[in-house]
């Protein structure tokens, strides 16, 4: 038997120069009534999810949008029946949206739209919007103090907003001691940071969240809990394969690292992935995906327009000594 088909949504995600979003307020009597939404609606047979985005913003809002480009797509499976949004961002309009068919309109900063009542699959939009397009994974230096420094002078660019801190060869004190005193780096220059480590380590640290690499990601899938963060805090894991994905889906991870797309220096025994089958991932995620293996920001577009967030590397995003080859 195959699975029921999802229906197709095309949404978009409409800012303003100010950051603010706009959001519309679903009727009562509709699925997900009540609740808050983006504008979109449903995609018709033989349309494509741009032509659909076009069509549903001029009927629900009476605009045009003239730069829309793919956020991220969803799938979800709401009781009756499951549903697949294709999520754009649109920067820019013709005319003034109105709410057409009646729905409240509201412009709201896009770090407030988590305050408000958003149907359940919108969860993965809400989180694409607060990632940025590229993680910078911290190489793995015998010398915490090159690491910090390497940090710094990375953070100074301002280019990077995410990181991991990742050293495998360490124990968990050394782990821990580092961790302290790059969280605070970070967080002076607007950055957040995830610890490779044990959410305990991570958590003691002050860090923003957990990075969960292969092996315990699997340990915390065998035990079928997402990992104790505290409110808002990230769980992001590390995904090869069709069955690491299914494990980071069944945790709840907030996004996930997809390697090695590219052949990569950090690893040269890895087959990569390549595009497509990144494109493929991707789209089964159900939550943002960035590209790592090989990457550099000249990548971001390419991993966007497969369904990525963007681009993780170590080599491609650091600016310090430290990596050597
Ligand atoms: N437009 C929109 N739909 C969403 C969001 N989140 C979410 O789960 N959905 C679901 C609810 C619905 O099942 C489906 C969208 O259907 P819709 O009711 O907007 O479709 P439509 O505009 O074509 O409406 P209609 O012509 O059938 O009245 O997607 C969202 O943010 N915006
Ligand atoms: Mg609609």
């Amino acid at each position: 038997m195959t699975a029921p088909r999802c229906l197709d949504v095309a949404i978009g995600v409409i800012l303003d120069p100010s950051g603010a979003c706009l959001v519309a307020r679903r009727p009562r009597d509709l699925p997900q009534g009540g609740r808050w939404e983006f504008p979109g609606g449903k995609v018709a047979p033989g349309e494509s999810p741009a032509r659909a985005l076009a069509r549903e913003l001029d009927e629900e809002l009476g605009i045009l949008p003239r730069r829309a480009a793919p956020l991220i797509t969803v799938a979800h499976d709401y009781p009756e029946g499951c549903v697949r949004l294709h999520v754009f961002t649109v920067h820019g309009y013709a005319g003034s949206p109105r709410g057409r068919e009646g729905q409240p309109l509201r412009w709201v900063p896009v770090q407030d739209l988590p305050g408000l009542e958003f149907p359940a699959a919108n969860r993965p939009i809400l989180r694409a919007l607060s990632l940025p397009d590229r993680y910078l994974i911290t190489p793995d230096h015998p010398d915490p103090e090159a690491v910090l420094r390497g940090l710094a002078r990375t953070l100074e660019k301002g280019t990077v907003r995410l990181v991991q801190l990742r050293a495998p060869a360490w124990t968990q004190a050394e782990v821990l001691a580092l961790a302290r005193e790059a969280v605070p780096l970070c967080h002076r220059h607007g950055a957040r940071i995830l610890v490779n480590a044990d959410p305990q380590t991570a958590a003691a640290a002050g860090a923003d969240g957990v990075h969960l690499n292969g092996v315990r990601l699997a340990q915390w899938a065998a035990k079928g809990a997402r990992p104790q963060v505290g409110d808002g805090q990230l769980v992001a894991a590390s995904v090869h394969d069709a069955d690491s994905l299914g494990q980071a889906r069944g945790l709840g991870c907030d996004f996930v690292v997809i390697s090695p797309v590219a052949p990569t220096a950090t690893h040269p025994g890895a087959r990569p992935l390549g595009w497509n089958r990144f494109a493929e991932l991707a789209r089964a995620a159900g939550c943002p995906v960035y590209a790592l293996g090989g990457m550099t920001p000249a990548h971001i577009p390419r991993a966007r327009a497969r369904g990525g967030q963007g681009v993780a590397g170590i080599r491609g995003l650091w600016q310090g000594e430290g990596v050597g080859g």
